[in-house]
C-alpha cells in the first residue's frame, strides 16, 4: 500500500531530478564548498541538558502540511525566523518541501541570512544532491528520516553530512527505528510523534519511546505541541529540544510564544 510518506518522497524525487538538469551535481557541489561553514547544531541543542535555562526549542517555518493543508501564508520567512530568535528558540527548521509543505529553498536562503543561529533544512532527504543543496543554501543541519531510507543510506548520507560539516536530525518514530538511527552512529535523535505513514498523531508516544533514547545521543521530541504544557511534557519526559511547527506559525506573537515555551521548561520538575 503507497503511504503518504511515499507519495510525498515520489513528488521529491520528481522536483529534485528537475533541479539537477538545471544545476548539475558537480556545480551544486562547488556552491556547497564555497558557502560559509556551518554552525554547530549539535551544541546548540545539546545546550538544553542540565541547563538551568531550559528545553531547547526548534521553531519551524512551515505553510501548510499534508495533515491540515493551510496553516500560514508566511510571507517574510525570514522576519517569521528572526522573531523565532528573539523569542530565545535555539534552532530554526525551514520546510524546504513544496508540494505539500509551501515551502522552498529560497525560504531556506533567506532565513539563513535573517539569523544567526543554526538552521535545519527540513525535508525528505533520499538524494546526495539534496545534501550539497542544503549546504549551498545555508543549511547547518538536515534532516534524516530512517522510515524513508535503508540501512546503508542512513549510513551514508550521515556520513556525507558530517563531511559537509552539518548535524543530521535523525528522526525516529519505533523502537526499531531509533535503534537504527543509533547504530549508524547519529548524534541527535528525534521521536517524531506524527506517524508520517498514518499521519496520526499520539501525544502519548514520545514517553513510550523515551526510554530507548541513549543518553548520549540529543533527544528531540517533535509534532503536537499547542502551547507550553506540551512543551513541558516533552521536557519532563527527558527531552532535551522540542520541534515545534503549527503552534507557533498559527500564534499572532511568535517571539512571545516562543518565549512561553522556553519559561514553561523552566519549570520541569526532575525527570
Ligand atoms: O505535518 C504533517 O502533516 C506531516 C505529514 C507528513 C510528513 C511530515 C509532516 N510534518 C513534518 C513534521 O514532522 C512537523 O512539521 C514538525 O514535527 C512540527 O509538527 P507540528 O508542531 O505538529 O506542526
Amino acid at each position: 500500500m503507497t503511504t503518504v510518506l511515499d507519495s510525498i518522497i515520489e513528488g521529491v524525487r520528481e522536483d529534485l531530478e528537475a533541479r539537477a538538469r538545471q544545476t548539475p551535481l558537480s556545480e551544486m557541489q562547488a556552491l556547497a564548498a564555497s558557502a560559509d561553514s556551518a554552525l554547530d547544531a549539535h551544541t546548540a541543542l545539546e545546550a538544553g541538558r542540565d541547563d538551568p535555562s531550559g528545553v531547547r526549542i526548534i521553531a519551524e517555518v512551515k505553510r501548510s502540511s499534508p495533515s491540515k493543508g493551510a496553516l500560514a501564508e508566511i510571507p517574510d520567512p525570514a522576519a517569521l525566523a528572526a522573531a523565532y530568535q528573539s523569542g530565545g528558540a535555539s534552532v530554526i527548521s525551514v520546510l524546504t518541501e513544496s508540494r505539500r509543505f509551501g515551502g522552498s529553498l529560497s525560504d531556506l536562503a533567506a532565513v539563513r541570512a535573517g539569523v544567526d543561529i543554526p538552521v535545519l533544512r527540513k525535508d525528505f532527504m533520499v538524494d546526495e544532491y539534496q545534501f550539497h543543496e542544503a549546504r549551498a543554501y545555508g543549511a547547518d543541519l538536515v534532516l534524516l528520516i530512517v522510515a524513508a531510507l535503508d540501512d546503508r543510506q542512513l549510513r551514508d548520507f550521515l556520513s556525507l553530512t558530517h563531511e559537509l560539516g552539518m548535524n543530521a536530525l535523525v528522526e525516529a518514530h519505533t523502537e526499531e527505528e531509533i535503534e537504527r538511527a543509533v547504530t549508524v552512529g547519529s548524534r541527535i535523535v528525534g521521536v517524531n510523534v506524527r506517524n508520517l505513514k498514518t499521519l496520526d498523531v499520539d501525544l502519548n508516544h514520545y514517553s513510550a519511546m523515551a526510554r530507548h533514547l541513549p543518553h548520549d545521543v540529543v533527544r528531540v521530541a517533535e509534532s503536537g505541541v499547542s502551547g507550553p504544557d506540551g512543551v513541558l511534557d516533552y521536557a519532563r519526559q527527558g527531552a532535551d529540544a522540542v520541534l515545534v511547527g503549527e503552534a507557533l506559525v498559527k500564534h499572532g506573537d511568535p517571539t512571545a510564544a516562543v518565549k512561553s515555551f522556553r519559561s514553561a521548561s523552566l519549570s520541569k520538575e526532575a525527570q
